[in-house]
């Protein structure tokens, strides 16, 4: 199916999955709004494509996500999908007490997936229509020692997600929850600081994820995106509520 005529908001596209999601987005047919605090990278990847605005977004900031739907709104029209891909991830142990860490990642995490779903749902249910997609993480079903918060705001995610859709059954809206394992690539644990739960996790600080990093296999950004194609995508009536995709070889 494409999405020709569709509109869709992106957050945390300046790199990474979300980078990936908002071209496949964009190659699908749609018009894509890219938020993210570097507006650079996302200047960059709207002049590389004709269907993807960019818009400078703090998702920790109410009025920050609301200019994003807005400059959407005033762009394309009122968004159709809402990609919350935005999010940070810091190995800490709980003794050493990285509690702005642990605060960022609650921020970025909870909150800025909070003020996503402020920013649309009325306007869905109005709508009878409107898919909001989460990338959240395989850490919200398996519980990783070093990334205690991390795997509670993720869970935080997928309950949200799961009470949200219940609450909204018979109003047109989707929302899918994708949990990803470890993707290739990504600047997610470059500005970790905690050097005793990075090596107790066989993670060396500083690196994209994959290099420095000791697991077996790792899937790709567009192994991502083409999850969240499948879902956005599925016909009127089926509702794909729910993503795992890990590395084959990932016990
Ligand atoms: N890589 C992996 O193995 C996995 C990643 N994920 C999830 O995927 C998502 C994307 O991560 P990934 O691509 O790996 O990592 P990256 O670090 O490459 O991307 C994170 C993105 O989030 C943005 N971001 C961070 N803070 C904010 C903020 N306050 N406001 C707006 N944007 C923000 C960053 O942009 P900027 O700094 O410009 O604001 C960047 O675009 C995250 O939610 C992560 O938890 C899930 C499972 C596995
Ligand atoms: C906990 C993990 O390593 C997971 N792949 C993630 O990055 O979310």
């Amino acid at each position: 199916m494409s999405l020709n005529g569709k509109v869709a908001v992106v957050t945390g596209a300046s790199s990474g999955i979300g980078q990936s999601i908002a071209k496949s987005l964009a190659a699908s047919g749609a018009s894509v709004i890219v938020g993210a605090r570097r507006l650079a990278p996302l200047e960059d990847l709207a002049s590389a494509n004709e269907k993807i605005t960019a818009c400078a977004c703090d998702v920790t900031d109410l009025d920050s996500f609301r200019n994003l739907i807005s400059t959407c709104e005033s762009t394309y029209g009122f968004p159709d999908i809402l990609v919350n891909c935005a999010g940070v991830m810091y190995f800490t142990l709980m003794k050493n007490a990285k509690v702005d860490e642990w605060i960022k990642t609650v921020d970025v995490n909870c909150k800025g997936v909070l003020h996503g779903f402020a920013c649309v749902t009325e306007k869905f249910v109005e709508r009878g229509s409107g898919h909001i997609v989460n990338i959240s993480s395989d850490a919200s079903r398996r519980i990783f020692p070093s990334l205690a918060v991390y795997c509670a705001s993720k869970t935080f995610v997928d309950i949200l997600a799961e009470g949200t859709r219940r609450e909204l059954v018979g109003t047109g809206i989707k929302i899918t929850n994708i949990q990803p394992g470890d993707v290739k690539g990504t600047e997610l644990i470059m500005n970790n600081t905690d050097g005793e739960a990075a090596e107790k996790m066989g993670v060396e600080i500083g690196k994209p994820v994959g290099e420095g990093f000791n697991r077996n296999q790792l899937i790709d950004v567009e192994d991502v995106a083409n999850a969240v194609i499948y879902a956005v995508t599925a016909p009127a009536h089926v509702a794909v509520n729910e993503v795992l995709i890990e590395p084959r070889d990932q016990e």
